[in-house]
C-alpha cells in the first residue's frame, strides 16, 4: 500500500492524474515505481501552516507526570512545542511565531485585536494555506468567536489548547496540536469558519464553549462538532450556516481597538449597583448574564432601563449556556429597546457586542447582527 500511494502522489504531481484515474487499482505503471520521490516534490505538496502560540496549558510545564491541574501554564515555547510532535513534518510545512506567553485569562481586547490582525496578515500571503493558534483554553471560546468575526479570509483558522500540559501521564496537547495542523492544511477545512480541534473532535469556533475545567473532553457545542480527524484524516459531517470570514460584514484591518462590554451574572438577590458600576467604569454595553431565559429581576428592571435611556446597549444573554434567549420572552425588548443574545452565551456574546458596536449602536442592526453570526 504505501508504494501504491506514494505512486499516486508521484504521479499527481507529474500532471498523470487523468491518466491514473483510468487504471485499474493493482500494480502501478513501470513509470511512477521507478522515479524517485525527492524531499523537494513531497514539500512541494504539503500545506502550508503557520502557529502562532500564546501561551496556555499546551505550552504548559508542571514539575511531575501526576500534575494535571497543578502546573505552570505559558512556559514552553513554540519551536519547542513543535518539535515535541515530530509528526507534524509528516502532514504540513511549518513553522512558529511566539505572539504572546500568557495564560488566556490575561487575554485583554488589545491582544485580541494584535492577533487577529497577525492572523490576517498571514492569510494574505499566497504562501500560507492556514493558521493554528495555540491558546489557553480559558478564554479560546472567545478569541475563536472574534476571529470567525473579523477575519475575512476563507482559509482555515484553527485555534488548540490542551486540557493536561506537556509534562502529565496522558497529556493531549501533542495530539490536539497534531490534529490543528491537520485541519489547518486541509482541502476540506477551507471556508468553514475558525475551527477548533481538542479531544480528536473539530468543533465550531463560534459554538464552541469550555464545560468542564479538568477533562480533556472539556469543550463542547449545543450544536454539535462540525466533524472528526482520526489517524490524520479530517473527517466533516457538518458546516455552521452563521456568517463568518469572508461573508462577515466585520474586517479586523478596520478595526483598532475595542469599545468596553461589560456581563453581569445573574443571581437570587442581585443589586443595582453591579450595572451602574460598570458602566461608570466605561462599559458601553452590559451583557445581562440572566437566570433563565435570560430574565432581569424585577427590581432590577428600571436601573437596566435608565441606563439604556442613558445610552448604554442592554444584551439579554442567559447564565444557562444552552438554549436561545428569544425577543420579549419573559422582558419586553420592544418596549424597553434591549438586545437579545440568540443562542450564544454571555462570554460570546460579550464579543459579538464589541465587534457590532464597533460598527454601529443602532438597536435594530445589532439584533439582525445577532441573528446572523
Ligand atoms: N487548560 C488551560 O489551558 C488552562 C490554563 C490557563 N488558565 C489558560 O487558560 O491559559
Amino acid at each position: 500500500m504505501p508504494v501504491i500511494r506514494s505512486g499516486r502522489r508521484l504521479a499527481r504531481a507529474a500532471g498523470l492524474s487523468i491518466v491514473l484515474a483510468t487504471l485499474p487499482l493493482g500494480p502501478l505503471p513501470a513509470l511512477a515505481r521507478e522515479m524517485p520521490e525527492t524531499a523537494a516534490g513531497q514539500a512541494a505538496r504539503k500545506p502550508n501552516v503557520v502557529i502562532l502560540a500564546t501561551g496556555g496549558t499546551i505550552a504548559g510545564a508542571g514539575a511531575d507526570a501526576a500534575n494535571s491541574a497543578t502546573y505552570q501554564a505559558a512556559k514552553v515555547p513554540v519551536d519547542k512545542l513543535i518539535a515535541a510532535v515530530p509528526a507534524i513534518g509528516n502532514v504540513a510545512n511549518v513553522r512558529g511565531e511566539q505572539v504572546f506567553q500568557i495564560a488566556s485569562e490575561s487575554f485583554t481586547d488589545a491582544q485580541l485585536v494584535q492577533l487577529a490582525k497577525r492572523v490576517s496578515a498571514l492569510l494574505k500571503q499566497d504562501d500560507v494555506d492556514g493558521v493554528v493558534v495555540t491558546h489557553g483554553t480559558d478564554t479560546l471560546e472567545e478569541t475563536a468567536l472574534f476571529l470567525d468575526l473579523v477575519v475575512k479570509s476563507d482559509k482555515p483558522i484553527v485555534v488548540v489548547g490542551s486540557m493536561r500540559p506537556s509534562t502529565a501521564l496522558s497529556a493531549d496537547g501533542a495530539l490536539n496540536l497534531l490534529d490543528a495542523v491537520t485541519v489547518a492544511g486541509s482541502k476540506e477545512a477551507v471556508g468553514k469558519g475558525v475551527m477548533v480541534t481538542m479531544n480528536d473532535q473539530i468543533q465550531a469556533g463560534r459554538d464552541v464553549t469550555k464545560r468542564v475545567n479538568v477533562v480533556p473532553s472539556a469543550f463542547s457545542s449545543q450544536w454539535g462538532p462540525l466533524g472528526m480527524v482520526v489517524e490524520g484524516k479530517t473527517y466533516f459531517f457538518r458546516s455552521s450556516v452563521k456568517r463568518h470570514g469572508k461573508s462577515s460584514e466585520f474586517d479586523i484591518d478596520q478595526i483598532d481597538s475595542l469599545p468596553l462590554v461589560a456581563i453581569v451574572y445573574g443571581s437570587g438577590n442581585m443589586f443595582p449597583g453591579a450595572y451602574t458600576a460598570a458602566v461608570e467604569a466605561g462599559a458601553k454595553a452590559i451583557v445581562n448574564a440572566g437566570t433563565g431565559n435570560g430574565s432581569v429581576a424585577g427590581y432590577l428592571v428600571d436601573t437596566l432601563k435608565d441606563l439604556r435611556s442613558k445610552g448604554t446597549l442592554i444584551v439579554r444573554s442567559s447564565r444557562v449556556g444552552d438554549g436561545i434567549v428569544l425577543r420579549n420572552a419573559e422582558q419586553p425588548d420592544d418596549k424597553y429597546d434591549w438586545v437579545v443574545a440568540h443562542d450564544l452565551n454571555p462570554q460570546k456574546a460579550k464579543i459579538l457586542t464589541a465587534v457590532a458596536l464597533t460598527k454601529t449602536n443602532d438597536t435594530k442592526e445589532l439584533q439582525r447582527i445577532f441573528w446572523e453570526y
